[in-house]
Parts: structure tokens; C-alpha cells; sequence
């Protein structure tokens, strides 16, 4: 009996659990060695002549990579639900199938949304760096006032798999009066949490506490801009869990300097990682996290296990477990 063919594949980092043995055992695989992500440059070097990519959300994978790779390559995993940094027309015309991870981060990502929500909330960063650095004079009646979510107006912007997820948390934990966006209404949505489908301005004039929880693509990218901000309530929190440029970051700067808003708390930023210097970092009424929304143990090895996955059915030209649609 002849031995399959071992195919090439390019992993972009190491990922956790046991997941990528499989793909070891059956195919030629590289993994690049560092912390720190391949460049352009080096990525265009190592995807050449490779049949299968296994890719994080920070490398972007253009028509340029998938001409250096090569007119063999099947298949692009995606070790995200995100996949904003793939170059969707390019792989429908190379007849390159794309994979996601989605659902398996779903909780560990809208925990962090709360965590955010009530952390931003309750002023923890500032709080927390008077302590830190030795400014903590004494208990005060009247500093470090935050807001309570209890009963309050939650507007969920994009009610996906996340949206939803954030949103039973803070409906069925803290009682909140629910309003989103999204493409359609969602009766789900509707029935099981009262939410409301509305346009966004009504949304941003309405919410008290404000969740982002849509895919990154040309109509969202900086969705929220000066105008939305200037929507918005003088006590309203932001959070952002989505991706760094639906929110336009000038703006948001100006809105916390010009007390239009109360406070922001982000998972991701525009770049990645944010300079220490950029002008959010001093803020002491924003919360920003290294990106860490589906960074627990439970997440991340699923994550392995479907991406593994992914890239084993698109070598073996099958549907895969979690397949992009290209159409
Ligand atoms: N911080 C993190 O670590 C982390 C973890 C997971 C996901 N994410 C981000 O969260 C996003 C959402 O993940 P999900 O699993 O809920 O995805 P999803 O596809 O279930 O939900 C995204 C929602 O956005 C809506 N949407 C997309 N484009 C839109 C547009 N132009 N106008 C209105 N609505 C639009 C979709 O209809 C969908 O309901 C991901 O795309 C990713 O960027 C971040
Ligand atoms: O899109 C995603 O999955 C996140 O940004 C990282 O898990």
C-alpha cells in the first residue's frame, strides 16, 4: 500500500496542546520559533511551496503571500474567529479554502467584555495605579466614583455568537435593558433576553454601557468615530472586544479628554501592540488589555484542536470543520 503524500504546511507560532502532533504525524511541518510573529518578509520566505497554512490573527495573508506559497496551496486556518487579516477575493480566485475557530472562544471572549465592562466601570485602572504608586491618601466619600450596570441600558453593536453570549451576562446578572445592532432583528434575542433591534443612533444616544462585538470588514472599520462619540451619553462606559480599528482611536482620545464619555475599556487596539506612548496609555480612565479575549486555557486548546482540524480537511479537499464562506 502506498503512503499518503506528505504535504507541506507553514504554522506562523507555536500553539498550545497536543493538537498540531497530529499534523506532524502525517505532513511536513514548520513552525516558526519565535514569541514575536514572522515579518512580511520572512513570512513570504517560509510559506513557499507550502500546500497549508496554520496562521494567527497579527499575520496578514494577501495575495501576496498566497502567490509566494504557490499555486498548491489548499488551505489557510486561521487560529481566530476573526479573519479580517485574510484577503477573502484572493483565496475564492485561488480556490484556497479558509478556516476560523469559532464558538469555542465565544465564553472565554464575553467574560472578558465584562471584566472590562465593570473594571472601566469602576474607574480599577486609576484606582489601582493610586495604590501602586503610592498615591493613596486615604479612604475618600467622594473619589473614585464609578457607575452600577444594575437596571441600566446596554447596547450590544453586532449580535453574533459573542454579542449574544455578552449579552445573557449582563441581562441575567445585572438586570440590564437590552439594545442592539445587527444586520436583521433576532428573535432569539428578542424572546429570551427582551432586546431590541435599532438603529445604531438610538443605540449610542440610549445605552449607558456600550459593547462592540461586530467582525472587522470596509462598513465597520471605524464605525465609531468623533460623530458617534459625540452621540453618546457624558456617563456612557465603552468596551471594545471586536477589533482596534472599528473604533476610530483619535476620536476616542478626544471624547475621554473632553469628558463626552466616561470611560473605555479595550481588549484591542489599532496597532498591536499599542506604542507605551500612545496617548490612550495615559489615560486614566482606559482600560487596555494585550488582546487576551479568548486567552484561557479551554479556549485556546479548542482553538488548536479545530484549527488542526481545518487544515487537515483542506488538504484532503473535504469541507472543513469550520469553513469562511468565500462567496
Ligand atoms: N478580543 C478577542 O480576543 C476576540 C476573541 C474572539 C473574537 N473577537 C472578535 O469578535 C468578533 C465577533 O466574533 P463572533 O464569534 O461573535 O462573530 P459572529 O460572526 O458570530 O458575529 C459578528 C456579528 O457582526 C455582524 N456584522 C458583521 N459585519 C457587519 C456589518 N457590516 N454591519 C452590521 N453587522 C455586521 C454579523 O452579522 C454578526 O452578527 C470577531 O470577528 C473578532 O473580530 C475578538
Ligand atoms: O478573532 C479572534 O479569535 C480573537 O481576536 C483571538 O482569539
Amino acid at each position: 500500500m502506498t503512503e499518503p503524500t506528505r504535504r507541506r504546511i507553514f504554522v506562523t507560532r507555536q500553539i498550545p496542546g497536543a493538537a498540531l502532533d497530529r499534523l506532524c504525524q502525517l505532513h511536513d511541518v514548520s513552525i516558526w520559533p519565535d514569541r514575536v510573529p514572522p515579518t512580511p518578509t520572512e513570512l513570504l520566505e517560509r510559506v513557499a511551496g507550502c500546500d497549508g497554512l496554520l496562521t494567527m490573527l497579527s499575520d496578514r495573508i494577501d495575495e501576496s503571500v498566497m502567490k509566494a506559497a504557490g499555486p498548491q496551496l489548499k488551505v489557510v486556518s486561521n487560529y481566530a474567529v476573526g479573519y479580517n487579516n485574510i484577503d477573502l477575493v484572493a483565496a475564492r480566485e485561488r480556490g484556497i479554502r479558509v478556516g476560523n475557530t469559532p464558538d469555542v472562544l465565544s465564553a472565554a471572549t464575553a467574560d472578558l467584555a465584562v471584566t472590562l465592562l465593570l473594571a472601566a466601570a469602576r474607574l480599577v485602572p486609576e484606582a489601582s495605579a493610586q495604590v501602586r504608586e503610592g498615591r493613596w491618601g486615604a479612604w475618600e466619600p467622594d473619589v473614585l466614583l464609578g457607575v452600577e450596570p444594575a437596571g441600566r441600558t446596554l447596547g450590544v453593536i453586532g449580535m453574533g455568537r459573542i454579542g449574544k453570549t455578552f449579552a445573557e451576562r449582563m441581562v441575567g446578572g445585572w438586570g440590564m435593558k437590552l439594545l442592539y445592532t445587527s444586520r436583521a432583528a433576532k428573535q432569539d434575542v428578542d424572546e429570551s433576553l427582551g432586546g431590541r433591534h435599532v438603529e445604531i443612533d438610538e443605540l449610542l444616544r440610549e445605552s449607558d454601557f456600550i459593547s462592540l462585538h461586530v467582525a472587522l470588514n470596509d462598513e465597520t472599520r471605524h464605525l465609531i468615530d468623533a460623530d458617534a462619540f459625540a452621540k453618546m451619553k457624558s456617563t456612557a462606559v465603552i468596551v471594545n472586544t471586536a477589533r482596534g480599528e472599528i473604533i476610530d482611536q483619535e476620536a476616542l482620545v478626544d471624547a475621554i479628554r473632553n469628558k463626552q464619555i466616561f470611560a473605555a475599556g479595550l481588549d484591542v487596539t489599532t496597532p498591536e501592540p499599542l506604542p507605551p506612548t500612545h496617548p490612550l496609555v495615559g489615560l486614566p480612565n482606559v482600560l487596555i488589555l494585550p488582546h487576551i479575549g479568548s486567552a484561557t486555557d479551554t479556549s485556546r486548546h479548542a482553538m488548536s484542536e479545530i484549527a488542526v482540524d481545518n487544515v487537515l480537511a483542506g488538504l484532503s479537499d473535504s469541507p472543513l470543520r469550520c469553513e469562511v464562506p468565500l462567496a
